[in-house]
């Protein structure tokens, strides 16, 4: 007990996402080490006023951290690189250059990421590339929670290669960082992996008893291709293969039919909702009020910083909610709350991680972003959810915690050297692009 770190915010508007109250003013959070050990209203009892730090939140509204659910950090060095083409185009494009970045490069990009996400709120973010190992050894440093996986691509080897060295991803870096890290296996696409390779990857996974994230109906390209070497949907050959018989991270889902949705709801899948990714690409409107309607889970994602162009879930968040009702023409299509769900409790079901962050509740990992309201953009301050959805920008946060850590402290950042991160990706453009 004695040596144990503790953290007090007192005076601060909460929103716990926890389904009971939507939020209430002039409450405090007492967090022990790396939980939340106490929410409560008004002052906190007399020994919480010693925690070793002590932070007013007056005129801040505490959330839990934003889930960043499906990202390539690494791809912010491509940020600008190649816009305005659809998918498949794209990815051409981007695997052209990306064959050429060494694990160093890749490692200072995920930083640059590292820093963005970081000043924007997120606290945890789940990632597909490769040269995770060094990424990883970043995550353990900066300090975020993070879900990562190196993505299955089947080349001519068949795609064993690249399996091999997932698994001993896994291996080595499962659990690690006090937890915070979890490692996953990845088939990259349908369109990119055989059957025969996901139902190895699948095996594997069963082994290693670990999660799998994957791209799944994200384009009509896609719907078309599958269905041309398949004669069915992609979510339909995944539940034939047997995908779901993990849990599966789903990134996009835009393309769904009726049995695919009966499919998802029925299985523990996350669907990743990028709208601004979609929408850049051109790629398609994912039904997400239908998705929540039938039960399924559904988290927020950026993808890449090449496809979105930036990693602000409060952009994200406001891009899936307008997406929705403008598309519908429907107001009521999404609310505010069921937006700020997506972005953290939801999304933490989505990612199989709810049973430590996505919530402020005593227990759960002290994983909590704190935004200023003092700004005019967000005055007055008639109703917390709305603002925080339709008002609110990434540069309002001024505090992010994961773990009961201050990763940005008043807008500054603690465990990243800015600097050397900038010095660093100005060389490797200078280099290769
Ligand atoms: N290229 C690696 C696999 C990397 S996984 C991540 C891959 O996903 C690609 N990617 C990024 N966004 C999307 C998307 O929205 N759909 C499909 N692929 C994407 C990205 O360019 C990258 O190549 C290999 O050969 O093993
Ligand atoms: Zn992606």
């Amino acid at each position: 007990m004695g040596n144990m770190e503790t953290l007090l915010i007192k005076n601060v508007t909460i929103v716990p996402m926890t389904g009971v109250e939507t939020w209430f003013t002039n409450g405090y959070i007492y967090v022990e080490s790396d939980r939340i050990k106490d929410v409560g209203r008004g002052s906190p009892p007399d020994s919480r006023y010693s925690a070793d730090t002590v932070i007013d939140g007056d005129g801040m509204v505490a959330i839990p951290g934003l889930i960043n659910g499906h990202t390539h950090t690494p791809m912010s060095l491509l940020r600008g690189y190649a816009d305005d083409l659809p998918l498949m185009e794209w990815l051409e494009q981007m695997w052209a250059v990306e064959g050429q970045l060494s694990e160093e490069d890749m490692y200072w990009a995920s930083m640059l990421s590292m820093i963005e996400m970081i000043k924007s709120g997120t606290t945890t973010f789940s990632d597909m590339y490769y040269g995770m190992n060094r990424i990883a050894a970043g995550v353990e440093q900066v300090g975020l929670r993070a879900l990562l996986t190196q993505g299955i691509i089947e080349g001519n080897d068949g795609g064993d290669e690249q399996l091999d060295a997932s698994v001993s991803f896994v291996k080595n870096w499962d659990q690690a960082a006090n937890r915070r890290i979890h490692a996953l296996l990845s088939p990259h696409a349908p369109y990119t992996c055989s059957p025969a390779l996901i139902e190895k990857i699948v095996d594997r996974a069963h082994e290693l008893d670990c999660s799998i994230h994957t791209h799944l109906a994200e384009t009509r390209d896609e719907i078309r291709m599958v269905r041309d070497s398949h004669g069915t949907t992609p979510i339909a050959l995944m539940e034939n293969i047997g995908l779901f018989t993990r849990h599966v991270i789903a990134a996009h889902g835009v393309y769904l039919t009726d049995e695919d949705r009966h499919i998802l709801s029925s299985r523990n899948v996350g669907v990743i909702h990028n709208p601004k990714s979609n929408m850049k690409l051109a790629s398609g409107i994912a039904p997400v009020a239908t998705m929540l309607n039938d039960g399924i889970t559904v988290g927020l994602g950026t993808d890449g910083a090449a496809s979105n162009n930036s990693l602000d879930m409060f952009e994200e968040m406001r891009f899936a909610n307008l997406l929705q009702k403008g598309n519908l023409e429907n107001p009521t299509a999404l609310s505010a709350y069921d937006t700020l769900a997506m972005g953290t409790a939801g999304g933490a079901r989505a990612l199989g991680i709810d049973d430590q962050a996505g919530t402020i509740e005593p227990g759960k990992k002290a994983d909590i972003t704190l935004v200023d309201f003092t700004q005019a953009h967000v005055l007055p301050v008639n109703d917390v959810i709305s603002h925080l959805i339709y008002s609110a920008k990434a540069e309002d946060v001024a505090y992010t915690i994961v773990d009961g850590r201050l990763l940005m402290a008043n807008r500054e950042l603690t465990t990243i050297d800015e600097d050397e991160v900038f010095w660093h990706i100005a060389a490797i453009k200078d280099k290769l692009l």
